[in-house]
């Protein structure tokens, strides 16, 4: 993505001079403070997004899976009708078997696989949306904030199965949580200021999915605060 007079949404100047791409079959994580631009940038990476004047994205139309903030699932469809929305949408039969696995691997039940959406609370939605992008199998997986509405303990282990299912795909991660960001991915960047920029930090040793209890890990996310911090004002 190469933005070099930046985005204006709205006549508002909202991302500044932007050169960013994405390491293949490795996960990077985004994060900034609220209304930095990381959705926008995802959007825009997404192919979703006008790009300026000027500037360029690699298309990535057919190698992508979109997982949006707002988990968008058909209301007129049951969950295991949601994650195979896109064999669906393609007339294609669905892999009946590989999406009740994934529901299971997210934690719903067998019986939530024919409820509606309108019956699950908002974590379980974002367990199905989980499921749903898992179930298209796309080299690039473009996230924003997956598991935000989840409580804690499912994200732990939400966040063990997309490590391990995303494995050597290309992914961007929008996230709020710096820990998160620090177990998963193997490359952090920052956005911040106004317009705003990204700028690159460090990540510890090793390769993720990282122990939540290193105490590297641990130093790293204090850093990693003080460094959100520092967008924020
Ligand atoms: N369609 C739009 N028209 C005008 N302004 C927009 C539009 N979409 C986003 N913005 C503005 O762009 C800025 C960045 O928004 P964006 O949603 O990308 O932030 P974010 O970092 O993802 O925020 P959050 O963490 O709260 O989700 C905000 O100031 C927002 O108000």
């Amino acid at each position: 993505m190469h933005l070099p007079e930046g985005l204006s949404l709205g006549g508002q100047p909202v991302l500044g001079p932007t050169d960013l791409s994405l390491e293949g079959g490795r996960v990077t994580a985004l994060l900034g403070p609220s209304g930095s631009g990381k959705s926008t940038l995802l959007r825009l990476a997404a192919g979703l997004l006008a790009v300026p004047a000027g500037g360029s994205v690699t298309k990535l139309a057919g190698r992508v899976a979109y997982m949006a903030q707002q988990d968008l699932l058909v209301p007129w469809r049951d969950v295991l009708g949601n994650v195979t929305m896109g064999a669906h949408l393609r007339g294609q039969a669905p892999d009946l078997a590989r999406a009740r696995a994934l529901l299971a691997e997210v934690g719903l039940a067998e019986a939530d696989a024919l409820k509606s959406p309108a019956q699950l609370s908002g974590g379980m939605r974002q367990r199905v949306a989980l499921a749903r992008t898992l179930m298209e199998d796309r080299p690039i997986v473009l996230m924003d904030e997956p598991f935000s509405a989840v409580d804690a303990p499912t994200r732990h282990r939400m966040q063990s199965l997309a490590a391990r299912l995303l494995a050597r795909r290309t992914v961007l991660l929008v996230t709020h949580d710096p820990l998160e960001a620090l177990r998963l991915a193997d490359r952090i960047l920052v956005l911040g200021g106004r317009p705003a920029t990204a700028s690159e930090v460090p990540v510890p040793a090793g390769a993720p999915p990282r122990a939540a209890g290193d105490p590297a890990l641990l130093a790293a996310q204090a850093a990693l605060l003080e460094r959100l911090a520092e967008a924020v004002s």
